[in-house]
């Protein structure tokens, strides 16, 4: 598996990702891709070693300026045939790079509900920091803000 940034011409595949995914919360349309890479929003897909498919894909905005960044995890999402074998790991990983990079700490919120994604997210360094209650829509789902400070607070704290 590859990771290579999302190129416009891949954004079909994600928003029939994004359908099989997101059923009930108003998946993603191919609008809104454009409107993140339009926006300058660092989004990655990854694919097989073997083909250009994509069975993954992952995008991170980032807000302010030099030296004081904040950076949050708009999307991320793995193909149901090719979950639990460490692609959203991967991507999730790339992402926090960038935000390291940056110096920034990453926001984003999740599902309540959705106890895969929260793993992932608890074991990458992200806490539950808030609830905003019928975040999702047409669901009425509500979300956990979650956050992962930037690496120079997570050193302090880890001494
Ligand atoms: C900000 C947001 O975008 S929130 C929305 C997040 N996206 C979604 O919910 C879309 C639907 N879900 C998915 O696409 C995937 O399940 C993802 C992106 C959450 C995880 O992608 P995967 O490639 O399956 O993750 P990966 O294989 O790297 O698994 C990492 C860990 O996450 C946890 N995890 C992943 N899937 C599951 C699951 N079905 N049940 C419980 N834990 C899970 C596990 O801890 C897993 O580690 P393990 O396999 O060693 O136990």
């Amino acid at each position: 598996m590859r990771l290579e940034p999302l190129r416009r011409k891949d954004i079909p595949r994600c928003v029939e990702i994004e359908k099989i995914l997101f059923p009930g919360d108003s998946p993603w349309s191919a609008y809104a891709f454009h409107a993140e890479l339009d926006g300058g929003g660092y989004y990655l897909v990854a694919r097989p070693d073997e083909s250009d498919e994509v069975i993954g894909y992952a995008g991170l905005a980032v807000v302010g300026r030099r030296g004081d960044y904040e950076a949050s995890i708009h999307t991320i999402g793995v193909d149901p045939g090719h979950q639990r074998k460490g692609i959203g790991t991967t991507l999730l990983k790339a992402l926090l790079d960038r935000a390291d990079e940056l110096a920034a700490p990453v926001f984003l919120e999740v599902r309540t509900d959705n106890d895969a994604a929260i793993t992932l997210y608890e074991r990458h360094g992200f806490e539950r920091v808030g609830l905003r209650k019928r975040y999702y829509q047409p669901s009425g789902a509500d979300a956990y803000t979650m956050a992962r400070p930037r690496a120079q607070v997570r050193d302090e704290v880890a001494g």
